[in-house]
């Protein structure tokens, strides 16, 4: 053996296969060639132990045929084969066992001559045994002992390929039943509805819905942007549930909440040995949402190095867990989010271009809150239900002034501090109900009516290459947050036309080619 270099060579990779996910299949198939070469047998069957039966799974060689391959044995009539797990040695049997010890494993199955020889092999790892391969020739030469301890060692490594494969049996199920409580959660909790997307009074709000749910059905890359709290995550798992995919998993990772360090791994996984620490096999998120989507959150946090190996995960839907030369093949749906301006980070070089485009086929941008002040009746409501359900304060609702509060302040945290700000009124309003004295809200972000009539604040002034509101937008904004003040009263002293300095029809003819309609007392968005 020693005098084959490449037989020795090929027993390393064997090793390596031993703790990888193909493990199993592909040491049985190169395992067994392998073995060919430095051990003769016409009958190689791997037994595995279920319930104390050890039942054939696979055999190679001349000999084997489907009886062989469906052949099973109760271990308690085989004390020989029992002896070989209990002192997890192989053992090659001789004429003598024959005649004295049990039957041939394989009497009735295969017609091998009277004291022919075999070996028994038991799979053994850590504690379990999974079950013996036995070796059989028709011939009547018996196996020396070195070539015994060589298949000995084989068997281990085979043992620990099944083990392998159980535990990551054992954490896919773990993982899987994570997956579903994490669904119930959430579904207690209301998380798994699409919030106010489609009912939205704001005609860009509702222009978005209808675009995401037509993606939803494709494959294609969606990258989300908007300010922090604008419901981007909301947003990809409404996409996810409204796709072919919905049913499968959908995993999520912040790349700017994981040390940069370890990204890598999270994301495509590694092996044992892979880095200090790595003392097993890992999945990674892609490997995770096999079959679902995968958010990949704060994707303008990814480091450079790792957007690469990203660009060819996407293009190939194929990528090398860490440490591993070994391709992983995953059939993953990508939706990235960003609150930056990938643009400049690409100018900047921290974000590359080709990845950029790549994610951004499908791009959908969330407006901030501020820009939908016309859905704050139906947030507010919406919001308080799923508040409830969490922290069971049931009937919370807001007062006319408590909306005027709300629609006077800026959001800079938007929708989560929009749900903040309502749940720690909650916590401090006795009653239920929650007026403009309930909020909290600091005084500098809040616009009172005479800031948002009487004088014009100076805007922040517009840099270069940073997008521009149109006049249209700007226009459209101003008589949203005078109507929501005016608690939609257009007409008469202290009506928005008053206020804004423009005839009542005026006013309502530019609210209708804006958009902008009145609805029971507030403002509302028409269709577009
Ligand atoms: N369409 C919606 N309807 C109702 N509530 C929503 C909606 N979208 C988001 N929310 C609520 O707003 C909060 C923030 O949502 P989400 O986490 O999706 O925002 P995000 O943009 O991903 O935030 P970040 O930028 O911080 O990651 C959550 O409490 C969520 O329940």
């Amino acid at each position: 053996m020693g005098r084959h270099p490449e037989v020795t060579q090929d027993a390393r990779e064997l090793v390596e296969l031993a703790t990888t996910e193909e493990g199993v299949g592909e040491l049985l198939r190169r395992g067994l060639d392998w073995l060919t070469r430095v051990v003769p047998f016409d009958l190689a069957t791997l037994f595995l132990l279920k319930e104390g039966k050890l039942e054939a799974v696979a055999a190679r060689g001349p000999l084997a045929n489907q009886a062989v391959r469906h052949h099973s044995l109760q271990l308690s009539d085989f004390p020989s084969l029992r002896h070989a797990l209990e002192t997890r040695r192989a053992r090659a049997f001789t004429e003598e066992d024959h005649a004295h010890g049990d039957g041939d494993p394989f009497d009735g199955v295969l017609d091998l001559p009277a004291g022919h020889s075999c070996m028994v092999v038991p799979l053994c790892a850590g504690e379990r045994c999974y079950g013996v391969l036995t070796l059989d020739r028709a011939e009547c030469v018996a196996y020396a002992q070195p070539v015994v301890d060589l298949v000995e060692v084989y068997g281990q490594m085979l043992a620990t390929a099944l083990q392998g494969a159980e535990q990551r049996g054992v954490a896919e199920r773990l993982h899987r039943q994570d997956h579903e409580h994490a669904k119930l959660l959430e579904s207690q909790l209301g998380g798994d509805s699409e919030g106010i997307l489609e009912s939205s009074l704001s005609p860009v709000m509702r222009d978005l819905s209808r675009r995401a749910r037509q993606v939803a059905e494709t494959d294609t890359p969606v990258l989300i942007t908007g300010e922090t709290g604008t419901g981007k995550e909301r947003l990809a798992r409404a996409i996810h549930r409204w796709s072919s995919r919905g049913d499968q998993p959908f995993v999520s990772l912040n790349c700017a909440a994981i040390p940069a360090g370890l990204l890598e791994s999270e994301l495509f996984g590694h092996v044992k040995g892979a880095f200090t620490g790595a003392n097993r096999d890992r999945a990674g998120r892609f490997q995770m949402a096999n079959g679902g989507t995968l958010l990949l959150d704060e994707i303008g946090e990814l480091p450079v190095e790792l957007q690469a190996k990203l660009l060819r995960a996407l293009q190939e839907k194929a990528f090398e867990p860490v440490g591993s030369d070994k391709t992983v093949k995953a059939d993953v749906r990508i939706l990235a989010a960003t609150h930056v301006d990938l643009h400049q980070a690409i100018a900047q070089k921290r974000f590359r271009e080709d990845l950029f485009y790549r994610l951004s086929v499908f791009p959908l941008r969330l407006p901030p809150l501020r820009e939908r002040r016309e859905d704050l009746p139906q947030l507010t409501v919406f919001l308080l239900e799923e508040q409830a359900r969490r922290i069971g304060r049931r009937g919370m609702r807001v007062t006319p002034s408590g909306l005027e509060r709300l629609a006077a302040y800026d959001w800079p945290g938007n929708l989560r501090e929009l749900a903040n700000a309502l749940e720690r009124a909650t916590i401090l309003t006795s009653g239920q109900e929650l007026s403009a004295q309930s909020f909290d809200l600091p005084v500098g972000r809040a616009v009172t009516s005479a800031q948002l009539v009487g004088s014009v604040e100076a805007p922040a002034p517009l840099s270069a290459g940073a997008p521009v509101a149109t006049l249209a937008a700007v226009q459209r904004e101003h008589i949203l947050r005078v109507l929501t003040l005016t608690r939609g009263r257009v007409y008469g002293e202290g009506g928005a036309a008053a206020l804004l300095g423009l005839k009542p029809s005026t006013l309502q003819s530019r609210m209708k080619k804006l958009g902008i309609a009145r609805v029971e007392g507030f403002t509302a968005a028409e269709d577009a």
